[in-house]
């Protein structure tokens, strides 16, 4: 399969502190990537040096096959022809919204500017916005005219650093999927940085998450979810818990009782962290199984309840919006793993 970004065990070291440790990725043309992971993780510092603007120290980052940094090559940013929208994002205040678009492809001929500049704002849903000035825009409305500034000049591969941290939830999750369509309309290859995994889920074909410079896993936002290969992607990705378990003559034991299941038959012995996300959980109230209420949250559409086992772990659980339960209820519970992921617990190295 052909890769417009190709990153092959990426090194980065700034002030002597080594910030992106041999990290390697790739995405297919047209692909949206995403990278989560907590702060200071090193998400930005890897946006900068496929920009151009940090050295790798070793490993390559390559576009098209064409490699732009190594230990002996650093192919300037303007020559990367790439679109970056970064955290620190502003239109220019003194240009109208159409000659902030204009900004970038100003030596094309004026009736490509023109044709260029009406066809984005169509896609933005903009149209008729061109003399306006910034100020006189929401602040979704100016972050989509960044974003098609950014775009104007077709670049190959598009950066955005937490593009949307500045606006509410609900905005950032329209634009999200407003973005994730402007991309794919353009057909135009983007590696997305967010702390947010809605944003992710809703934006990404690939996603990974990063801890100390490093990619722990890098796969469709599906696989992250429900397939985590490291501990650490399954306690960041979504709402989950990990519970102590025994895996014996291929079976699961723990507080739940014995499991059967396909993802274990051919697991060895040993003592296991096996994730337990809501949706694993079903409240049955004619259920053998018994658990007590110790905390509810309302979500709107529904309760997200914790719910405390036999053997007092505790475990999240939805629930209808319509009808609560109270705290201290015994509730009926069954359990429903589509996929179980067992880790070893002595490898287990979860942070507080
Ligand atoms: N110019 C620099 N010199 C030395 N260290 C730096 C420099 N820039 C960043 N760092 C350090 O590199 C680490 C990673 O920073 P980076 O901004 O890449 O993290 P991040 O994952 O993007 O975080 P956030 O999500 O908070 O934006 C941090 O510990 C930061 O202090």
């Amino acid at each position: 399969m052909s890769t417009l970004l190709n990153l092959e065990s990426v090194s980065i070291e700034l002030s002597g502190n080594r910030i992106v440790d041999q990290l390697s990725l790739s995405l297919a043309p047209g692909d949206i990537g995403c990278l989560l992971g907590p702060s200071g993780c090193g998400k930005t510092t890897l946006l900068r040096a496929i920009a151009g603007f940090n050295p790798v120290s070793s490993g390559k980052i390559s576009l098209h096959d064409k490699v732009v940094s190594s230990n002996s090559t650093q192919l300037a940013t303007e020559k990367r022809n790439i679109g970056m929208m970064f955290q620190d994002f502003s239109l220019f205040p003194h240009l109208t919204v159409e000659q902030n678009i204009r900004f970038g492809i100003e030596d094309w001929s004026q009736s490509e500017q023109e044709q260029r500049v009406k066809e984005l704002l169509l896609r933005i849903d903009l149209n008729g916005y061109q003399k306006r000035y910034p100020h006189e825009l929401s602040g979704g409305q100016q972050q989509r005219i960044a974003l098609a500034r950014a775009l104007a000049p077709r670049p190959q591969l598009m950066l955005l650093d937490e593009p949307f941290s500045s606006l509410d939830a609900e905005l950032r999750e329209i634009l999200a999927h407003d973005v994730r369509h402007l991309l794919k309309e353009e057909n135009i290859t983007a590696l997305l940085v967010t702390h947010d995994q809605q944003e992710a889920f809703a934006m990404a074909d690939k996603a990974g998450v990063m801890y100390s410079g490093q990619l722990l896993q890098w796969e469709t936002p599906y696989e992250l979810y429900h397939e985590p290969t490291h501990e650490l992607v399954a306690d960041f990705i979504g709402r989950g818990v990990l519970l102590q378990g025994e895996v014996k003559d291929h079976k699961l034991h723990s507080a739940f009782g014995v499991i059967e299941h396909d993802d274990i038959k051919k697991h060895p012995n040993m003592l296991v962290n096996f994730l337990v996300r809501p949706d694993d959980i079903v409240l049955n109230k004619d259920s053998a199984m018994k658990a007590i209420v110790v905390g509810k949250g309302f979500r709107g559409s529904h309760y997200l309840y914790t719910l405390e086992l036999s053997d007092t772990s505790r475990v999240l659980a939805v629930g209808p919006s319509h009808q609560p339960l109270d705290d201290g209820a015994t509730v009926g519970i069954d359990v429903d793993f589509d996929h179980l992921v067992v880790f070893d617990a002595s490898l287990c190295e979860l942070p507080d």
